[in-house]
């Protein structure tokens, strides 16, 4: 099932996100020692430090030293790389922690295999790939303008990967082109999915995505998921022009 949760802006948006996110980790935390969360990069980072950080009536609740934090997609550049999903949510979230916050795991691609070749580009997915735990509690997507998630792009081969639990790429059509991605058959072991989605640059293809026609979509594929609960956190600039039931989280 699919929820859409829709904010009059991208600020109420991503608080609504964190609040959400803080329920999944009581959640995971009822039964496990750890919360395993997987995020995606781009805006979806800003949201996090919003939702989590600056909302201040979740930011209290976060219990980041029992995260282990994980990313859907990289994309192959030093960690210090502005293009770094990683290097962006250290910059954009992790070092504004309280020094006195007990840090979450973070998992970084092995950027001893990095090369200007890429020769080793599908060691560092296999690498990436153990690391990984048997499921996420949650998976935290964004939606490209062209309908991608992770790294998986519409018409890319990747979208029949059904052996690899992450995959590299050479040819992303969003530079720079080598990634390692998270592929379907990982993201359907997931206890739960978000989407976050916001501004005008998403309407159109929010509008496509639930047109109920454009499931060749890898965000549609997501939302077809059997069993897995789908939510999305929008704000109205990306969503107006949807044919969708909205909502707001709680
Ligand atoms: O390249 C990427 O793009 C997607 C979408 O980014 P957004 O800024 O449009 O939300 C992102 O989810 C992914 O992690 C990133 O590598």
């Amino acid at each position: 099932m699919v929820e859409v949760y829709s904010y009059p802006n991208s600020e109420s948006a991503a608080y609504a996100l964190g609040e959400y996110i803080a329920d999944a980790q009581d959640k995971a935390l009822a039964k496990n020692k750890v919360f395993r969360i997987a995020i995606s990069g781009g805006s979806l980072v800003g949201a996090l430090q919003e939702g989590l950080i600056l909302n201040k009536k979740v930011a209290p609740r976060v219990k980041w030293g029992q995260w282990e934090i994980y990313f859907v997609d990289e994309r192959l550049l030093p960690l210090s790389y502005e293009d770094s999903n990683y290097g962006l949510f250290k910059r954009k979230l992790v070092n504004l922690l309280d020094p006195k916050v007990t840090r979450p795991y973070i998992a970084a691609i092995n950027t001893t295999l990095l090369s200007p070749s890429g020769g080793q580009d599908d060691s560092i997915a296999k690498d990436y790939e153990k690391k990984l735990p048997d499921h996420m509690d949650l998976i935290i997507l964004g939606c490209g303008e062209d309908g991608h998630i992770c790294s998986l792009f519409p018409g890319h081969e990747l979208l029949e990967e059904n052996v690899k639990m992450v995959a590299n790429l050479e040819d992303s059509p969003k530079l720079p082109p080598r990634r390692i991605t998270f592929t379907f058959p990982y993201l359907k072991k997931a206890t739960q999915i978000a989407f976050y989605a916001r501004g005008s640059g998403k309407k159109p293809i929010l509008k496509k995505v639930f047109s109920g026609t454009a499931t060749e979509l890898p965000s549609v594929k997501v939302n077809q998921f059997k069993k897995i609960p789908v939510s999305w956190f929008v704000d109205e600039a990306a969503i107006e022009d949807a044919n969708v039931k909205t909502s707001t989280y709680k």
